[in-house]
């Protein structure tokens, strides 16, 4: 039997993805686990290796005590005990702290891949993904950029978007993990406009804000200047706030991106969308980072994540810190709360 699905009264019971094992994943969701702040806001579930989070909860020297999830006992858990719903097969063989390989990559998308299945049955309220190493990913033979395409891929949404939020900057990304010489030909109109869609879907839907105001960034300096510095401003960026704005979404002209962060900062916009990865993500760690959380916007669950990467510089030293984690999980239960699945994008 599944737990039945989260209600405004009870604590969601939020899966936890340990994402690569060689990385900081393991440590920061055994420092959240301790941390009285996150089991006041939901009941949380690991997904991953049982074998990993026992050493890293003993290596931590944490008062916690790991047991297996069980989806049909209602997760009636004593002080102190850790449900690890654990999919692989046999435990990981041994492997490096730090280091990308094939197998961690594939126990990575092993904990995804579980913890979908497990929302999609109603036994998790929503997904709060620890980090994931691409290049690891990768060597697993998974060819995805990222969390937000193997959601979609797995979840079979179309559109679907990446939106970072952290201190006063709420920002979507046209485009996710993609080189800056391949960028310009994926900047059409329709994506554009798919993006401009999805932050008004987020800013409304998952942010409650009515009527946003959305600021829409150039991706050449100075917007182009007519012309002299690239063109996408006018034969993409322009005409997709055109059609925004015809179906009656407040979307800004295309804005020099130098400036554009700063005035949304300020107060002047509810949300920017961003052309491509650096472009937002340099003011939103400026700002915020360890406290930003990622969510995917258009997924029939939710999920939402750290701002941080894997780390490997300092896997293994016991010096992570777990503030972005208890953000993503604070974002994710309040939304656990009111949940009803996105169907279309309309306003
Ligand atoms: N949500 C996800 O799954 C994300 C995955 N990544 C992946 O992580 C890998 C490494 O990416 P990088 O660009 O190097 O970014 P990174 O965030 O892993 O590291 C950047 C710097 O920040 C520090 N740092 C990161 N998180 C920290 C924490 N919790 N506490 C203290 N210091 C912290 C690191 O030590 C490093 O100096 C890549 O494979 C990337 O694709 C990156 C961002 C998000
Ligand atoms: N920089 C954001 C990031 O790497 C997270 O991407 P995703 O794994 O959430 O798609």
């Amino acid at each position: 039997m599944a737990l039945k699905r989260t209600t405004k009264a009870a604590r969601p019971v939020l899966g936890l993805t340990m994402g690569d094992p060689a990385g900081i994943g393991p440590e920061v969701i055994a420092k959240a686990l301790a941390d009285r702040a996150l089991t006041r806001l939901c009941t949380p579930v690991v997904v991953g290796s049982r074998p990993v989070m026992e050493r890293t909860i003993a290596w931590l020297k944490l008062p916690l005590q790991v047991v297996d999830f069980n989806p049909s006992n209602g997760l009636r858990l004593k002080a102190g005990q850790v449900a690890v719903a654990d999919p692989l097969e046999s435990p990981l063989p041994k492997f490096r702290m730090g280091a990308a390989t094939a197998v961690t990559g594939a126990a990575s998308i092993a904990f995804i891949k579980e913890a979908v299945t497990l929302a999609q049955a109603g036994s998790l309220g929503g997904i709060v993904t620890a980090p994931i190493n691409k290049e690891a990913m990768n060597m697993a033979g998974f060819h995805y950029p990222g969390h937000t395409e193997l959601l979609a891929d797995l979840t079979k949404t179309t559109e679907f978007g990446m939106m970072i939020v952290g201190g006063p900057l709420k920002i979507m990304f046209t485009t996710t993990h993609v080189a800056i010489n391949a960028l310009s030909p994926l900047l059409t109109t329709e994506r554009i406009g798919k993006a401009i869609r999805l932050a008004h879907l987020g800013l409304t839907k998952y942010f409650g804000i009515v009527r946003p105001r959305i600021g829409v960034a150039a991706l050449n300096p100075h917007a182009g200047e007519h012309g002299l510095f690239g063109n996408e401003e006018s034969t993409s960026i322009a005409p997709a706030v055109k059609l925004a704005r015809a179906a009656g979404i407040k979307a800004s002209d295309p804005l020099p991106a130098d400036t554009l962060f700063g005035k949304a900062a300020r107060g002047d916009y509810d949300g920017v969308v961003a052309m491509y990865h650096d472009q937002g993500l340099i003011p939103l760690k400026l700002v915020a980072f360890g406290t930003c959380v990622n969510l995917t916007v258009g997924l029939p669950i939710i999920r939402t994540s750290v701002d941080h990467g894997t780390a490997y510089d300092i896997a293994g030293k016991g010096v992570a810190e777990h503030g972005s984690l208890l953000e993503a999980v604070k974002v994710a239960a309040r939304l656990a709360k009111s949940w009803s699945p996105v169907t279309k994008t309309s306003r």
